[in-house]
């Protein structure tokens, strides 16, 4: 979002409309890209969203701010979904991480995967972007830290094999 910096007020008080336009004539224009301003409009885009009066933000706020807790399918037919096939038959994972993926893809709104340091998160998380790319979903990975991420792309860029091409494009 671009904004203007004047070393003097537009505005002065007391000042005749000529001298004013003389003044602006002299003036000295700069036009900064703020990044930053533009970040937080988008917060407070995305802020203003959630206290809209429609089902959408009704849904996001009992979650968001009335905390509400996450719901899973139970009902779902694990043998015809290959995603949750594929994380039972998969050796590499222990029973938690297993478990953990299983909430993730049974999840109707969110799920929460907490984990101490070096628990496994991160391979659990690439099992389940593989897992999820099984059922053709649009996937966003973010993170507080760029390194987290690249932790994640690099332990997905190990797998490239069995990724799907377009994929496979993405983190080459
Ligand atoms: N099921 C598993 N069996 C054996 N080793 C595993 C398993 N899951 C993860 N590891 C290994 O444990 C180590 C830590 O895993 P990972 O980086 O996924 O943990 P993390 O919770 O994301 O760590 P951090 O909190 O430091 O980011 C890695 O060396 C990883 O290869």
């Amino acid at each position: 979002m671009p904004w203007v910096s004047l070393s003097k007020r537009l505005r002065l008080p007391g000042s005749s409309r000529t001298s004013q336009a003389q003044d602006l004539h002299q003036q000295l224009w700069r036009i900064h890209k703020d990044e930053f301003m533009g970040s937080i409009a988008i917060m407070r885009y995305n802020l203003i969203q959630l206290f809209l009066q429609n089902e959408q933000s009704s849904h996001l706020r009992k979650m968001i701010v009335d905390l509400e807790v996450p719901r899973f399918d139970s009902g779902c037919q694990f043998s015809q979904d290959p995603a949750i096939s594929y994380i039972w038959s998969e050796k590499n994972l222990n029973d938690d991480q297993r478990r953990a993926i299983l909430k993730i893809l049974t999840a109707k709104d969110y799920a929460l995967i907490l984990g101490m340091p070096g628990t496994g998160k991160t391979s659990t998380m690439v099992y389940a972007v593989k897992a999820l790319l099984m059922r053709g979903s649009s996937i966003l990975l973010t993170s507080y830290t760029n390194s987290a991420v690249d932790n994640l792309l690099l332990k997905l860029k190990a797998q490239v094999s069995i990724l799907d091409a377009s994929i496979r494009n993405l983190l080459l």
